[in-house]
């Protein structure tokens, strides 16, 4: 696991950073995209490289981690929203080659098994973006006894509908399902980024990344995979214990 801890201004030149390795070395990579405000300053970079002619996603394709359900697609909050207007409006990347659950299916299982089976038929995922809820969510994968593998439909947990109440007029328009990948597919992706910010996710990461791999807390299980890389602003880094704090500074690439 590579760990980067850079100043929060630094977080999207960073992101701006890893991307254009990844579409280097692989133009059509099958990127795996977060909704959220984690990956916005990314998505602003990512916008102003294409603008510059620096990246070009003309080849790559992405799939969405997740969507809530009952949400009509035109919502302000749902998530497809939310992806057009901080980054699929804005980038090169053709309409057709982005996928994100439908969570206004009729039939929410066969939704389910379509998203997997065109995840499957593509490949799996290159690179994939994730944030953090501050119960530990990856995706909406919840802590729970158990965790679950393929794309499902999943009961928000109450501490992420309030969390995620910030969007909405209130609490009680915040739905109650998401239809979110799986475990499994989160930790098939080749490579994963992870990233947050802000001191309020800095004890769930510290517990994430050095505590016991537990389904109580799905972000842990990113310990097992091999190719990791975390990026935290200071605030996000500061209950991690003092030496992998040091060690992360110094591997600072912006
Ligand atoms: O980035 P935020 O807004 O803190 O949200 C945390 C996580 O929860 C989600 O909104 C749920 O998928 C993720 O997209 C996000 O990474």
């Amino acid at each position: 696991m590579k760990i980067y801890i850079v100043p929060q201004e630094q977080i999207g030149k960073l992101g701006g950073e890893l991307i254009a390795r990844q579409l280097q070395a692989k133009p059509d990579s099958v990127l795996g995209l977060a909704t959220g405000s984690t990956p916005i300053p990314f998505y602003k970079e990512w916008i102003s490289l294409v603008k510059q002619g620096k990246i070009s996603f003309a080849r790559a394709r992405s799939f969405n981690l997740d969507e809530y359900v009952g949400l009509p697609g035109g919502h302000p909050q749902s998530y497809r929203t939310f992806m057009r207007e901080n980054l699929l409006d804005h980038i090169d990347l053709p309409a057709s080659a982005s996928d994100i659950p439908n969570g206004q299916a009729k039939d929410l299982e066969a939704e389910c098994r379509r998203y997997d089976k065109a995840l499957e038929d593509i490949g799996g995922i290159d690179w994939q973006l994730l944030g953090i809820g501050h119960n530990g969510h990856i995706g909406f994968n919840e802590p729970g006894p158990s965790l679950t593998a393929g794309t499902h439909v999943v009961e928000l947990a109450e501490e992420t509908r309030e969390a995620n109440s910030r969007f909405f007029a209130s609490i009680d328009e915040v739905p109650t399902q998401a239809i979110t990948v799986g475990m499994g597919t989160i930790l098939k992706a080749r490579q994963i980024v992870l990233v947050a910010q802000g001191e309020s996710k800095a004890g769930i990461v510290a517990e994430a990344l050095t505590g016991p791999v537990t389904t109580e807390l799905p972000a842990s299980f990113l310990q097992l995979h091999g190719s990791v890389t975390v990026v935290l602003d200071e605030a996000a880094a500061s209950k991690l214990p003092a030496s992998l704090i040091e060690s992360a500074k110094g591997a600072n690439p912006v």
